[in-house]
C-alpha cells in the first residue's frame, strides 16, 4: 500500500487539477491529451463512459509526458480492461470491496472514491491515505472536507464532482485537499469541435491555481 499512496501522492503533487474527460472519438485522444499537457495538467481521468474509451486511453498513453488514468472504475472487467489499454492509475467513484480487490490483484495504483466518514474509515484500514471524494458537492463539499480532515487527520482528498473554476480555490485551501478533480477544463462540446487552444487555456489557468 505504501506504493500506492506515493504513487498517487506523486500524481496529485504534478498539478492542482486532474481534467476528468469524456471522449467519445479516438481521433480526438492524441490532440487532446496534449493541449492538456502543453497547458500543464498531465494528469488525466478518462472516464470509461463511452465506448471509446479504452481506445483513448490507449492512444493518450503515447502522448510524452503524459500520466493517463482510467476514471468511472465500476466492474472488475472494467478494471482488467484499463489496465489492458494502458491505464497506470485508476479512479472509482465509490470503493466496494471486490473492486478494490481487483485493482490491487491488477496492480493498478488507485484513487478510490468514498463520500462519508465510513467509507473513508474503511480505505484507510485497507492502507489508502488519499481518497477521491465524489460527489464532492453533492457530499457537502467544503464543510465536510473540513469536518472529516478533524477525526481523519492522515487522509487526503481529491474532490471531485461539482468543482468548478469559482469554487476550486476555496477545495485547494483546505489542509486535506492535495489536488481536485473536474470536468471544465475539456468539456464534450469542446472536445467535440476540436478546440485544443481553447482547452489549453483552461488548462493553464486550471494548473495555476494555488494550492
Ligand atoms: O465518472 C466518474 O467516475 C467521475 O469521476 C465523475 C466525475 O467526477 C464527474 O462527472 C466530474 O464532475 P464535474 O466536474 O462536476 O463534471
Amino acid at each position: 500500500m505504501k506504493n500506492n499512496t506515493a504513487y498517487i501522492r506523486e500524481l496529485a503533487a504534478l498539478a492542482p487539477i486532474i481534467p476528468v474527460l469524456v471522449v467519445e472519438d479516438v481521433a480526438h485522444a492524441v490532440p487532446l491529451a496534449e493541449a492538456l499537457v502543453r497547458g500543464g495538467l498531465p494528469v488525466l481521468e478518462v472516464t470509461l463512459r463511452t465506448p471509446a474509451a479504452l481506445g483513448v486511453i490507449a492512444a493518450m498513453a503515447t502522448v510524452a509526458g503524459a500520466r493517463v488514468g482510467a476514471g468511472t472504475l465500476v466492474t472488475i472487467a472494467d478494471v482488467e480492461a484499463a489496465k489492458a489499454a494502458g491505464a497506470t492509475f485508476g479512479v472509482t467513484p465509490g470503493s466496494p470491496v471486490a473492486l478494490v480487490d481487483a485493482c490491487l490483484a491488477a496492480g493498478l495504483p488507485l484513487l478510490p472514491g468514498a463520500a462519508t466518514a465510513t467509507e473513508a474509515m474503511t480505505l484507510q484500514a485497507r492502507g489508502f491515505e488519499v481518497l477521491k471524494f465524489f460527489p464532492a458537492e453533492g457530499a457537502g463539499g467544503i464543510k465536510t472536507l473540513k469536518g472529516l480532515g478533524g477525526p481523519l487527520p492522515g487522509l487526503s482528498f481529491c474532490p471531485t464532482g461539482g468543482v468548478t473554476p469559482e469554487n476550486a480555490r476555496d477545495y485547494l485551501a483546505l489542509s486535506n485537499v492535495v489536488c481536485a478533480g473536474g470536468s471544465w477544463i475539456a468539456p464534450s462540446n469542446l472536445v467535440k469541435a476540436g478546440k485544443w487552444d481553447e482547452i489549453e487555456e483552461r488548462a493553464r489557468h486550471a494548473a495555476a491555481l494555488p494550492r
